[in-house]
């Protein structure tokens, strides 16, 4: 019998972070890969990166690129590795010479969501009390609920999900931010009070999405990834990624998005706004679906001739330059 090109028997080596939403991230495609190429065997390795190390500082201030993904993609470079699991989101959008995104799978739902502290379970964010400390590391969601709740106060949160919703649940905040996705992966729905309306706050490139990279012109891991591939969420991530990438210059920045696939037509809402939410520039470009990193591209310079140059520039003065 002549051996199948299409079920191969090797051993395959997924890179993953240590945290609990990568894990269960990572199950998961090691779970649906096993399903589809049941002669294969799928390990694990976890490593340990610098955002899981640098606890105590807030994220805007390291502001590095890649903090979440640099040590996976040394192990795949090394050859220790054959692909990593990455939630899309934390994936910057250059990635180093050598290493692809080799698919996306299918989204959840990426917007974001409000939990509360007890004592403010009949609240929402328009009725939170004047002063209430809500808890955020990202300067997105920082810069849109100021801007639309100038009456609440922000204080940065850090830690996975566990620690964040014990310091909620100390008392240390009133409210919290976090990604839908992240509590529905980990079981956690129960706490989601309030999912945000896009109205109020655009989610972040990519957030809800599994991204995979591995090594270009691995043939047999691409053709594996295929399995994984979601098309329509691939498309919608293209298409915010293109628009990070064009607008993007070097730190952490307040930048949202919101997407929609109706048929073969993609639109694709962004907006820019400034750390003290008093600016904020958004608009709409719609195309076909094919050309979804145009239409991100296309976003990002009328967002620029809007003026969101202006307000990127002062970030990166203000928070600083290529940390
Ligand atoms: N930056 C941390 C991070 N990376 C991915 C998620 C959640 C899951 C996702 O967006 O895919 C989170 C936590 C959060 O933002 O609440």
């Amino acid at each position: 019998m002549s051996p199948t090109v299409s079920s191969p028997t090797r051993t395959i080596r997924i890179g993953s972070r240590k945290s609990q939403l990568a894990l269960v991230q990572t199950y998961w495609v090691q779970a649906q890969l096993q399903k589809h190429f049941p002669d294969c065997t799928f390990e694990i390795h976890t490593m340990a990166t610098q955002g899981d190390k640098i606890l105590d500082v807030a994220l805007a201030k390291i502001g590095d690129k890649g903090l979440f993904t640099k040590e996976l993609e040394v192990g795949m470079l090394n050859h220790e590795t054959d692909f990593a699991v990455h939630s899309l989101k934390d994936l910057p959008t250059n990635l180093p010479e050598g290493l692809v995104l080799g698919c996306v799978s299918e989204r959840e739902n990426p917007a974001d969501a409000l939990v509360v502290h007890e004592k403010h379970k009949d609240k929402q964010l328009d009725t939170l009390p004047e002063g209430a400390v809500v808890g955020t590391s990202s300067l997105r969601r920082l810069a849109q609920l100021r801007h639309h709740y100038p009456h609440l106060s922000f204080k940065d949160i850090r830690g996975n999900l566990n620690t964040r919703l014990a310091k909620l649940d100390t008392g240390e905040y009133d409210a919290i931010i976090l990604a839908v996705a992240g509590l529905q992966r980990l079981d956690m729905s129960d706490r989601i009070h309030q999912v945000i309306p896009a109205e109020i706050s655009l989610h972040a490139v990519g957030q809800g999405a599994l991204g995979i990279e591995c090594r270009e012109g691995d043939t047999e891991i691409l053709d594996l990834l295929k399995a994984l591939e979601h098309k329509p969420t691939a498309q919608r991530c293209y298409a915010e990624r293109a628009f990070l990438r064009t607008l993007e210059g070097g730190c952490q920045v307040p930048i949202g998005v919101n997407t929609q696939i109706d048929g073969d037509t993609l639109t694709l809402t962004g907006m820019v706004a400034s750390l003290d939410g008093k600016r904020l520039i958004k608009d709409t470009v719609r195309g076909a679906a094919s050309d979804a990193e145009q239409i991100g591209i296309q976003l990002a310079h009328r967002l620029r001739e809007q003026g969101a140059s202006a307000i990127l520039e002062e970030i990166f003065t203000e928070v600083g330059r290529g940390h």
